[in-house]
Formats: C-alpha cells, sequence, structure tokens
C-alpha cells in the first residue's frame, strides 16, 4: 500500500481583508485597516499548493466560509434584509461587523486536528474541527469547517468525524496548528505531538502574562480521546509562555515537524528536555532529528517577523525533505544565513523553496498555516472527494473562477457594501458545484 501526505490549502475566500482582529498576533495588529487583495492572495495561495503538485505531491484545496456571516449577525440581534442587517451592524458595532466579514478560515492549519488512521484505535482517520474560541471571528467558523470537512471527505468507512469541543475557553482548541506528527513512514503509528499553552483548571502552572495561551492541555487530552489514540502514542508538551508573549500565538510560528524530524527554536518549549525524552522513547529505537535553531543565530522576534518556523517541511517523492518558506525568510539576512546553513547539516532536509504568501502574512498566515495535513494511504485517498484535489483542470478552473469573482481590492467601507455579499454567495455557490461539496453554507439551506 502507498502512503501520502497530503496538504489541504485553504482557499482564501472573497472578503479577505485586514481588520486587526488577533490580539497576540503581531502581524494582525501591525496590518490593521490596511487595503488587501482578496485576488492576489487568492492567486499566491493557488500558486503555492499548484507548485507543490508540481513537486509530485498530492495537493487538495479547502473552500473558504461564506462571509460576511450575516446568520451570526442576526443571531446578534440584527434584523430586516440581509443588506440592512450588514447596513446597521456596521453602524452599531464596527467590531461585531468587522469579525464576521472575516476571511480566516483561509488558514485551514486552524481547521482541525487530523489523526491518520494508523494511529487511532478504528482504524480510521479523525477530524475534530477546532473551535476556536479564543478569538471571535474564529469562533465562529468550527460548525461550517465540520460541513467543509465531510464534503470533502465523504466517506463513513476511512473517515470519522467528530464535533468540535464545547465552545470555551477551558477546552480552547486550534487544531493542527498546534499538533504535529512523528513517524518513520506516513502509514506506519507515528507519535502525536500536542503542543498546550496553558493548563485550564490548574492556575498553579505557568502560563503568559501578555496575550492569550489559545489552547489548553485539556482541549489536547479530550482530542485525543475522541480519536482513539494509544497513550504510547501520545507526547504533550507545554508550549514556553514567554515566546507566547513574543507574538508566538500558535506553535506553528516556533516549531515544525514531519516524519522523523522536529524542528524548533531553541526557546520554543516549556521543559524540553523531559519532552522531547519521551518523544524519543515512545518513538523507538530509530533516531528522531531534533534541530534547534539558537537564539543567537535567529532571535524570537526574527522567527516572528519571517515565520521561519511556520514554513512547511514536505517530502518530496524523491524520499528528501525540502522546505516551504515564505520569502520573508530570504529577506531577512540572520533567517537566510541560517537556512544556507541548514541545508548542508547533513539532516534530511536539503533543500529550500521560497513562496509570495505576503497577503497571508500580513495577516499573521505563512505557509503552514495555509494547509492541513492528512496522512493517507491509497485507498483512504481514493475514497476522497477528487474534485477536491488539485491537478492541471482543477487548477485552471479555480484561477479562472477567483478572475471571475474576485476583486483586486478591498477596503473597509467595501465590506458593507450588500453587493460584496452577492458577489461572495455566488462565488461560494459556484465553487460548491466546482468541487462538489454539497451545500455545505448556511445560505444554500434555505
Ligand atoms: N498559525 C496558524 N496556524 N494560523 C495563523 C492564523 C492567523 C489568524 N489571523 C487572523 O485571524 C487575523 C485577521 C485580521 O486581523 O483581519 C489568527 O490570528 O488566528
Amino acid at each position: 500500500m502507498k502512503q501520502f501526505e497530503v496538504n489541504f490549502d485553504g482557499l482564501v475566500g472573497p472578503t479577505h481583508n485586514y481588520a486587526g482582529l488577533s490580539f497576540g498576533n503581531v502581524a494582525s495588529l501591525n496590518n490593521a485597516n490596511a487595503k488587501s487583495s482578496p485576488k492576489q492572495a487568492a492567486k499566491q495561495g493557488l500558486a503555492k499548493a499548484k507548485a507543490l503538485a508540481d513537486m509530485g505531491m498530492v495537493q487538495g484545496v479547502l473552500a473558504p466560509q461564506e462571509r460576511p456571516d450575516i446568520a451570526a449577525l442576526r443571531r446578534l440581534g440584527f434584523t430586516g434584509s440581509d443588506a440592512r442587517v450588514l447596513e446597521s451592524a456596521a453602524k452599531q458595532s464596527r467590531e461585531i461587523f468587522l469579525a464576521c466579514c472575516s476571511a480566516s478560515s483561509m488558514w485551514t492549519a486552524n481547521a482541525a486536528t487530523v489523526s491518520p488512521s494508523a494511529d487511532t484505535a478504528d482504524g480510521r482517520v479523525h477530524f475534530t474541527p477546532a473551535n476556536l474560541t479564543n478569538k471571535f471571528h474564529r469562533s465562529l467558523e468550527p460548525q461550517v469547517t465540520g460541513n467543509i470537512l465531510r464534503g470533502t471527505f465523504a466517506n463513513e468507512k476511512h473517515f470519522a468525524h467528530h464535533q468540535h469541543l464545547p465552545d470555551n475557553e477551558h477546552f480552547g482548541d486550534e487544531g493542527a496548528a498546534n499538533h504535529t506528527r512523528l513517524c518513520s513512514n506516513y502509514g506506519q503509528a507515528g507519535i502525536e505531538l500536542f503542543v498546550y499553552g496553558r493548563h485550564a483548571f490548574d492556575t498553579s502552572k505557568p502560563a503568559p502574562k501578555k496575550y492569550p495561551a489559545r489552547q489548553t492541555l485539556e482541549a489536547c487530552q479530550a482530542v485525543a480521546r475522541l480519536h482513539g489514540l494509544d497513550d504510547d502514542g501520545v507526547v504533550y508538551m507545554q508550549q514556553n509562555p514567554d515566546v507566547i508573549d513574543q507574538g508566538v500565538f500558535h506553535n506553528d510560528v516556533i516549531a515544525v515537524g514531519n516524519q522523523n524530524v522536529l524542528f524548533f527554536h531553541e526557546q520554543a518549549f516549556y521543559q524540553k528536555d523531559a519532552g522531547f525524552k519521551e518523544l524519543q522513547a515512545k518513538f523507538g529505537s530509530e533516531p528522531l532529528h531534533f534541530i534547534e535553531v539558537p537564539t543567537a543565530e535567529v532571535s524570537v522576534q526574527d522567527a516572528v517577523k519571517t515565520y521561519l518556523f511556520n514554513t512547511q517541511i514536505i517530502t518530496l517523492p524523491s524520499g528528501d525533505m525540502t522546505i516551504i518558506a515564505p520569502t520573508e525568510c530570504q529577506e531577512n539576512e540572520a533567517v537566510k544565513r541560517y537556512l544556507d546553513k541548514l541545508v548542508t547539516l547533513g539532516t534530511p532536509i536539503k533543500s529550500v523553496n521560497f513562496f509570495d504568501v505576503k497577503q497571508s502574512m500580513r495577516n499573521g498566515g505563512g505557509p503552514a498555516c495555509l494547509r492541513l495535513r492528512v496522512a493517507m494511504n491509497d485507498q483512504e485517498l481514493a475514497a476522497v472527494n477528487q474534485n477536491t484535489l488539485i491537478n492541471d483542470t482543477q487548477f485552471a478552473r479555480l484561477n479562472a473562477w477567483v478572475d471571475k469573482h474576485y476583486r483586486d481590492e478591498l477596503g473597509e467601507d467595501d465590506l458593507r457594501d450588500p453587493q460584496l455579499l452577492i458577489e461572495s454567495r455566488t462565488a461560494l455557490d459556484e465553487l460548491t458545484q466546482i468541487l462538489k461539496i454539497g451545500s455545505v453554507y448556511p445560505f444554500q439551506q434555505g
């Protein structure tokens, strides 16, 4: 049986904008109110996805969410026609209005936590959508995320879909952004590393002081239970609270893993020695490559600015690993110097490829934020909705779809335009037909 790691990239939605919604995410706050380009953003994302497909990787896409979220605005008491709901929300509560317009579902690393069949008790691939409770604009996502995942992985024999965890800060869950799987081969049982920012119930434990820790240990444990993971295949580590306070709002901003490699910053983890010892012991006799980047070579600040660790490490068909990095890494002297050195160190990582995903980076989303990893065997891959996989035809169709429906530029005033709502719904309705994922959006459900 063949084994794959498939990357499902989030298609950027037609309302992609910069609203400064994510306290603790430096880029989001710094770019608040800048003009965005939804068309460029969607095309940058598609170009990255296509480039990976061209490298021989299996690559998919996940549909974006319906925004502006009129249903959420109605839940909050805005009434009348859709246009009236938009207008009164924009006038009466700018913050609520902007949150309900965010295209944040593009960062599919936060869509869900995924456990491959080799790790789970019932031998199915398990998905739990992230509840994203820490940010109001992101907490609107899990229900529709679940619909999209069911439309993409629509086969009960191979795929198990759970409801997101209770919508409460005690179970704050940010999905795969705080989860990495280490394994010898994608098809063999691996070690699932869950990284949390704080303990929900035990306040005597360390926690950040300035910025929020979005993920709790209790959420990680609940996901591991739901997925039927064996204790011997799970390790929990805490993110260093000090780096959360320096803008590392998800663990994938400071660490990334692939197969037998864990690439991380010296300051990424709290009590790292004990954690790494447990990881190696559970991994078995084959040595793991712990690639630690010292602060002396790359500061936490530079890591946050360039997203050196929000890179994708992928295994090419040749067996070599390559890093998919944002161009910001090329433009920073210390980070570029480190990457030049990294490929000579004799680790499995042999090359680096740079991509321009600046539209996403300005909201704090690098290459790794834009993708959800799903390790599958060939039977499971055959059970995936094939229309969601990228090949030349689907790439051309999606690019043409973006050209047809997306605006070149978007500012805050455009978001209140009822025409944008009509354009977005028209685009998404057509997308559900291109991807054949069914009526996943509230506006399609009447
Ligand atoms: N690291 C990973 N995996 N994902 C990045 C998510 C970025 C996202 N930014 C935003 O939601 C900003 C939206 C705005 O400000 O308009 C967030 O903070 O949740």
